[in-house]
C-alpha cells in the first residue's frame, strides 16, 4: 500500500506544502484562480455582477415570482421604516411635560402606527419568504434544464473536446446547486440592503451625523466578512481539484459496474485509503479556513462593538448639548441597534454570494461555451425518401488529432443497396458512419442527399431519416418495451408493433423469458430491474433500429456480441429489410460482407479499394488478404 494512505497529521496545512502535484491548480482553473487572487476592491466590484447574474437567472426561472419577492421585500422595508419613524412619535408623546395618563394618551396614535407597521412588516416578510421558497426550486429546475438543453444541443464533435467536457463536469458537479444558492443569498443581500436603507433613511432624518457613525461601526464587520469570503474562496478554489477526484472515486466505489473489479483486484483498501487521504486534505483545510475566519470575525465584531459604543456616546453628547430631542435620541438608539443586526446579516449573505459565485462562474462559463458550440440548424427539411447520398472528398479530424480519421473519401450510396465498410481497427469505419449519419460535420468535402448539401438541412430532419445501431448501444434504464419503442418515441406504438420489431432484431424470445416480459425494467439499479447480456442488449439495439423504420440504416458492428446463429438470423433480416432502403454495414466478419452490393475498404481513413466481393477478391488487395485470412482461420479451426 502506498504511503499516501497515511492519515495526515492534524495540524498540517497540507495545501500549503504543494508537494503533491494534485494540489496545484490544474490548468483549467487558471482563469478562476485569477478571479480569486483579486484585491479587496476588485472583490467588491465583482459583487454587483454576481447579483445581476443571479437576478437574470431568477427572472428567467419565473419572472412573476421574482417580481413578487422583490415587491414584497421593498414593501417590508417601507413598513420597517414607518415603524422606526413612529418610534419617534411614541417617545415624543411619552417624554412631553404633563401628567403621565396625558403622556400615554398622546403616545397612543404613534404606538398604533408602530404596531400596524410591525405587523405589516411581519406579514410582508413572511409572504416574501414564501415567494422565495417557491422561487428557489424553480431556479434549480431552470438551471438543470438549461444545462441539459445546452449539453444535448452541441454537436457530437464537441463531446470529444476535453476542455468542453471538463467545463461540463464542473458545471454539473456544483454549478447547478450554486445557481440556486446564489439566487437565495442574492435575495438575502437585497433584503438586508433594503432594511439597512430604511434604517439609514430614518437616522439621516433624525440627525445627519448618525448615518456616518453607523457606516463607521459597520466597516470592521464588512472587512471581516470580505476577508472571510476571500479566505474560503481561495481555499475552495484550491480544493476543487481534490473534491472532484474524491467525488469521482467515491462514485466509482458505490457504482455497480466497477464493483466486480474492485473485489477481483482486491483494490478496496487501496481505493478507500485514497478517498480517505483526499477527504483528510479537505477537512484539514476547511478547519484551517474556519479558524482564520472566526478570528477575523472576532476582531471585526469587537471593533464594530467599540465603534457602536462610540456612536452611542456621540448620541448622548448630542442629547446632552441639546442638539437633539430626547424622543429622537430614543428612536435613534433603537434604529442603530436594528441597523447593526441588519449589517451582520448582510455580511453573512455577501459572504455566501462570493462563495457560491465561484461555482456559479463554472455554470455560466459552461453555458457560454455551449452556446458557441450549438449545432447550426437551418430550416430546410430532408425529402421523405432519397435516391442517392453522395460523399465527395470528405475529410474529418477529431479535435486535437494529428491526422484525419476520415481522409478524402468519395462514395455514393443508392436507395435499396447494402453497402459494407471494412478495414482494420482504427481505419475510420465508425467515424465515416457517423459522418454519414449526420453526427459529425466534415471539415472538408461535402455530403449531399439528392444533390442538397446536408449543411443546408435541419440536422434533426436529416436524422429522422436514419436509424443507427451503434457499436456500444445505449442501455436505457427503461422497460424492454420502451427500449425498443424509443426508436420512434414520437409515434404511439402498440405492443404488437414492438413485438414485430423485437422479432426482426431476434430479441422477442429472450424478452418473453424476462420476469415481466416486455414490461420488465432493464436496470439493476431499481427494484425488480433485470439486466441483460451484452449480446441481448445488442439484439435490443437492432430491434430498436428496425422499429425506427428509416430509409437509411447504419449498423456499426451490430453482431459483434452475437452468437453465430443470432448473427446469421440478423443478417437474413437485414437483407429482407434492405428492400427499398439503404443499409450501411460495418463488420469484421468478412462472411457477412460477401453479399453486400458494394464494399469499401478503408485504410488510415482513406478508401483504398471498392467493388463487390468478386471484384475485390480478383484484385488480390487488402480485402482479399483479410477475407482469406479469416476464411483460413475458420477452416483450420
Ligand atoms: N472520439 C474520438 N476522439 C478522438 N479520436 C478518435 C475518437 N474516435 C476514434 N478516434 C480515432 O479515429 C481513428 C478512427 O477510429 P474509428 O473508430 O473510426 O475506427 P474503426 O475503423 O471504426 O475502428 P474499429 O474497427 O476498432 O471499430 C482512430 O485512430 C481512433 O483513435
Amino acid at each position: 500500500m502506498p504511503d499516501t494512505a497515511e492519515p495526515a497529521p492534524e495540524n498540517a496545512t497540507l495545501l500549503e506544502t504543494e508537494e503533491d502535484g494534485e494540489l496545484e491548480l490544474p490548468y483549467w482553473l487558471t482563469s478562476t484562480a485569477e478571479a480569486a487572487n483579486t484585491t479587496f476592491l476588485q472583490m467588491a466590484r465583482r459583487l454587483p455582477r454576481l447579483l445581476r447574474d443571479a437576478w437574470l437567472l431568477a427572472w428567467r426561472a419565473s419572472a412573476r415570482t421574482t417580481a413578487a419577492v422583490l415587491v414584497l421585500q421593498v414593501a417590508a422595508g417601507a413598513a420597517a421604516a414607518l415603524g422606526l419613524i413612529s418610534v419617534v412619535g411614541v417617545f415624543d408623546g411619552l417624554l412631553q411635560a404633563g401628567p403621565t395618563p396625558e403622556r400615554v394618551r398622546s403616545a397612543v396614535p404613534s404606538l398604533l402606527i408602530l404596531i400596524i407597521a410591525l405587523a405589516a412588516r411581519g406579514l410582508l416578510t413572511s409572504a416574501a419568504a414564501a415567494a422565495q421558497g417557491r422561487l428557489s426550486p424553480q431556479v434549480f429546475e431552470a438551471a438543470e434544464m438549461r444545462l441539459l438543453d445546452l449539453t444535448t444541443g452541441v454537436d457530437l464533435a464537441t463531446f470529444d473536446d476535453p476542455d468542453w467536457r471538463d467545463a461540463m463536469e464542473r458545471a454539473r458537479d456544483r454549478g447547478i446547486d450554486a445557481a440556486q444558492r446564489i439566487v437565495d443569498f442574492g435575495i438575502d443581500v437585497f433584503t438586508n440592503v433594503i432594511g439597512l436603507a430604511a434604517v439609514a433613511g430614518v437616522l439621516a432624518v433624525l440627525h445627519p451625523v448618525l448615518l456616518p457613525l453607523l457606516v463607521l461601526a459597520a466597516l470592521p464587520t464588512g472587512w471581516a466578512a470580505v476577508r472571510a469570503a476571500r479566505l474560503s474562496y481561495r481555499s475552495r478554489l484550491r480544493l476543487v481539484a481534490v473534491w472532484r477526484r474524491q467525488h469521482m472515486l467515491a462514485q466509482l466505489l458505490a457504482a455497480r459496474e466497477p464493483a466486480g473489479e474492485v473485489r477481483a483486484f482486491t483494490v478496496r483498501r487501496f481505493l478507500l485509503a485514497e478517498v480517505g487521504r483526499l477527504l483528510r486534505i479537505s477537512t484539514v483545510e476547511e478547519i484551517r479556513v474556519v479558524t482564520r475566519s472566526v478570528r477575523s470575525n472576532l476582531y471585526g465584531q469587537a471593533l464594530s462593538g467599540l465603534l457602536t459604543g462610540f456612536a452611542y456616546v456621540v448620541l448622548l453628547w448630542l442629547l446632552w448639548t441639546g442638539r437633539m430631542e430626547l424622543a429622537a435620541g430614543g428612536a435613534a438608539a433603537y434604529a442603530i441597534n436594528i441597523g447593526i443586526s441588519r449589517l451582520r446579516e448582510l455580511a453573512f449573505s455577501v459572504n455566501r454570494v462570493y462563495e457560491y459565485g465561484l461555482y456559479f462562474a463554472d455554470f455560466q462559463g459552461f453555458c457560454e461555451l455551449s452556446q458557441q458550440r450549438a449545432e447550426p440548424s437551418p430550416d430546410l427539411a430532408v425529402p421523405a425518401r432519397f435516391t442517392e447520398i453522395v460523399l465527395d472528398g470528405v475529410t474529418f479530424s477529431y479535435p486535437d488529432a494529428s491526422r484525419p480519421a476520415v481522409a478524402d473519401v468519395s462514395l455514393t450510396l443508392r436507395r435499396g443497396q447494402i453497402i459494407a465498410l471494412v478495414g482494420e481497427n482504427g481505419s475510420g469505419k465508425s467515424t465515416l458512419a457517423a459522418v454519414l449519419a449526420g453526427l459529425y460535420r466534415p471539415q472538408q468535402g461535402t455530403v449531399t442527399w439528392d444533390g442538397v448539401d446536408v449543411n443546408r438541412l435541419h440536422p434533426e430532419s436529416l436524422r429522422e431519416q436514419i436509424a443507427v445501431v451503434m457499436q456500444e448501444p445505449t442501455r436505457w434504464p427503461f422497460s424492454a418495451r420502451l427500449n425498443i419503442a424509443i426508436g420512434r418515441h414520437d409515434r404511439v406504438a402498440s405492443l404488437e408493433n414492438v413485438r414485430e420489431s423485437a422479432r426482426a432484431g431476434d430479441a422477442h424470445e429472450f424478452v418473453m423469458e424476462l420476469p415481466r416480459e416486455y414490461e420488465t425494467l432493464l436496470s439493476r439499479h431499481f427494484t425488480d430491474g433485470a439486466d441483460l447480456s451484452g449480446g441481448q442488449w445488442q439484439r435490443l439495439a437492432v430491434s430498436r433500429a428496425f422499429h425506427r423504420d428509416a430509409p437509411l440504416l447504419i449498423c456499426d458492428e451490430p453482431t459483434a456480441n452475437l452468437d453465430a446463429r443470432a448473427e446469421h438470423d440478423v443478417y437474413q433480416r437485414l437483407r429482407s429489410l434492405a428492400a427499398g432502403r439503404t443499409v450501411v454495414l460495418i463488420t469484421h466478419r468478412m462472411a457477412s460482407v460477401r453479399e453486400a452490393d458494394r464494399i469499401f475498404v478503408l485504410d488510415h481513413g482513406a478508401v483504398v479499394e471498392e467493388g463487390d466481393h468478386e471484384e475485390l477478391m480478383a484484385t488480390g488487395g487488402l480485402y482479399a488478404q483479410l477475407f482469406t485470412l479469416q476464411a483460413s482461420a475458420y477452416q483450420s479451426a
